[in-house]
Parts: structure tokens; sequence; C-alpha cells
């Protein structure tokens, strides 16, 4: 029975929401929602909100190396999670440590472009993405990054499928490529249905079906399934197609609940602890949240409507240089 088994210690290896809805913070909450002990490395710090990213900052490479050493000389890794991984030096610091540590499962989910249509990806380091996938048991791209890589490997450019065929057909392209299984979402597809499936290298698909929840807050539900399925698959010793079933069950339960919380001002966080609170008994009945920023400007309630590119003077990364684009939702 799950109380005798041993706790799953699981790593995230991602950039920064201060926010807390999407990247580590999301993930810290995603592996504490299922049964998991949570570490974080970081790869980016991302200055964003809900409504989108403002500037990312990558820490000195040698840092990144040494917060990764600094967990696996010290703890017994379960499962890792790799996230953001903002450019291709990044990319090459974390495959290296990959292969000293040889972690026994990893999800990775090859984040490219923020909801917000905010890059998370240097456009070039894509070939160094995909010379991670091998070092991955699982993929999670959402329909953009799944076209991304079925370009990569040979589909030409076809651009995010906009059927439920078109992106299995995608998926089952990339899991044979690179040899990995593949987590396809349908997230990003318009309409009622949100299956999501997973395929194996050998074409295989598991089919989880799903109904749309209508919410806007749906920030960082890529980050937490990922994350979610690296704590169960640890936890269930490698059952891929128990911890993805799972895990998409407890990410229903928390899109659910997301506008109980109602966070910031754009496309808030899902609420990872929705089952967890309402079997406890807290917050059964949510009130009216006031989780907007309001400025201490002097009574007026201005709220936090910082308008495109009024970061401007931000110390940022290499990924910063573009136009902000005005959140999707
Ligand atoms: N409105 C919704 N109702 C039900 N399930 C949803 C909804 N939106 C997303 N999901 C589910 O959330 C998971 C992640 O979806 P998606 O592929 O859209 O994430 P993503 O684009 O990687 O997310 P993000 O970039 O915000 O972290 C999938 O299992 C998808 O089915
Ligand atoms: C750090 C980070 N990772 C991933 C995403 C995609 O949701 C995001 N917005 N921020």
């Amino acid at each position: 029975m799950s109380r005798q088994q041993r706790i799953v210690n699981v790593l995230s290896v991602a950039g920064t929401d201060p926010t807390g809805g999407a990247g580590i913070q999301a993930d810290l909450k995603a592996i504490a929602a299922g049964g998991g002990y949570g570490m974080a490395v970081v790869t980016a710090l991302v200055a964003q909100n809900t409504r989108g990213v403002r500037a990312v900052h990558v820490p000195p490479i040698p840092f990144l190396t040494a917060q990764l050493d600094a967990v696996s000389d010290d703890v017994r890794i379960d499962a890792v999670k790799i996230g953001m991984l903002a450019n291709a030096e990044v990319i090459g610091a974390v495959a290296a440590w990959l292969r000293r540590v040889r972690p026994p499962l990893v999800v990775l989910d090859p984040v490219m472009i923020a909801a917000s249509g905010d890059a998370l990806l240097d456009p070039e380091a894509v070939t160094a993405l995909r010379g991670l996938i091998p070092q991955a048991g699982l993929i999670t791209p959402n329909l953009p990054e799944l076209a991304v890589l079925a370009g990569a490997a040979g589909a030409g450019a076809a651009g995010p499928a906009d059927t439920w065929e078109a992106a299995l057909e995608q998926a089952r392209l990339v899991a044979s490529a690179h040899g990995v299984r593949v987590l396809a979402k349908a997230g990003h597809l318009p309409g009622e249905r949100t299956p999501d499936a997973l395929v194996t290298p050998e074409g295989d698909t598991i089919e989880f079906p799903g109904v749309r929840i209508a919410t806007r807050n749906t920030h960082g539900t890529g980050c937490s399934l990922s994350a979610g399925i690296a704590t169960r698959v640890a936890r269930h010793g490698g059952d891929w197609v128990r911890a993805a079933r799972e895990t998409k069950a407890w990410l229903r339960e928390s899109l659910a609940a997301a506008d109980t919380l109602d966070v910031g001002g754009g496309s808030g966080p899902v609420h990872h602890f929705a089952g967890l609170w309402a079997r406890g008994g807290l917050h059964t009945a949510p009130e009216a949240q006031q989780n907007r920023a309001v400025r201490g400007d002097g009574g007026a309630g201005r709220r936090d409507d910082q308008p495109a590119g009024a970061a401007a003077e931000v110390t940022v990364g290499r990924l910063d240089a573009g136009p902000r684009r005005s959140p999707s939702q």
C-alpha cells in the first residue's frame, strides 16, 4: 500500500515564475500534490506574471552545474522533470549532468514559447534540445512544440496540428525518430475535448479522454502536468500509463478549481491543492478573491497593468530582445 512506500525525491530543473503559477514554483506544488518530495534547480530567472514575460536572466553555466551537483552529490533522485532550458549552453550543461548522474526517470517538457507568446528558448537551441530527448523517458510537448519537433524530424514545416489525428501523427513521428515516449496533448485545440495520448516509440497509443473546463486560468498546466507525471511514475515504479492517467485526473480537479484562486489579471494558475484542501475542509466556500495588485499610489487603486515594454531597463538575458506580445487569454 502506498503508505508503506518510500517517499520519492523529485527534482525540477526549470525556470521560475514569481507569481507561482508556472515553472519551478508550479512544479514544486505539483510534486507535493502528487505525493513526492520536491527539489528544484533554477535554469533561468524569469520576470513574468499571469499576463506575460518581462525579462529573463540566465545564471552563469558553472553556477547551474553547481546547483545540479549540489543536489545529486547529496540526495537520492528518483525522478527528474526538465522544463525551461533557455539556450543551448544550458541544455549542454543539463545533458552533461544527466550523463554523469543517470537519474532513473526523466520527463522532459520541451518548453519553447509561453502561452503569452514570449520565447522561453532561443530558436537556434532547438537542435540542442533534440539532442537531449534520448535521455528522457517521456516528453510532453504542447502542440506548437510538437510541430517544431515533428518538423525537425522530417515532417516539414507543417505548423501546429489543428486536429487530434494530426497531433497523433506528429507524436508518432517524433516518438519513433527519437526512440522516446511522447505525451500528445489537445489543450491547444479548439473544441470541448481535451484528450492526451501516450505514444510509444513503436507507435502504440494509449488515450486519456478529457473534457474542456471553461476557465482562462490555465497558466502552467503543462509544467504542472509534467512534474505530476514525474512524481507518479516514480511512485508507481515506472508505470508511465498509470502516472499519466492519475496526473490528468488530478490536473482536471486542479483546473476545475482554478477560478476560486483567480490569481492575477491574466491567465492565472491552476489550484494545485484543490483536492487536498477540499478533503481537509479548507476554503470550501470561496469568497470573491482580491488577487490583483493595487499599487501604493495614494489610494487611486491602479492595477498592475504594466504596458508592453515598460520594463525595458531591466537587466535581462538573450531571450528578452524581442518586443512583447500581449497575453493570448
Ligand atoms: N481548459 C482545459 N480544460 C481541461 N484540460 C485542460 C485545459 N487546458 C489545458 N488542459 C490540459 O492541461 C494539460 C496541459 O495542456 P497544454 O498542452 O495546453 O499545456 P501547455 O501549453 O504546455 O501549458 P503551459 O505552457 O501553460 O504550461 C493537458 O493535459 C491538457 O489536456
Ligand atoms: C519558467 C516557465 N516555464 C514554462 C512556462 C510555460 O508555461 C512558463 N510560462 N514559465
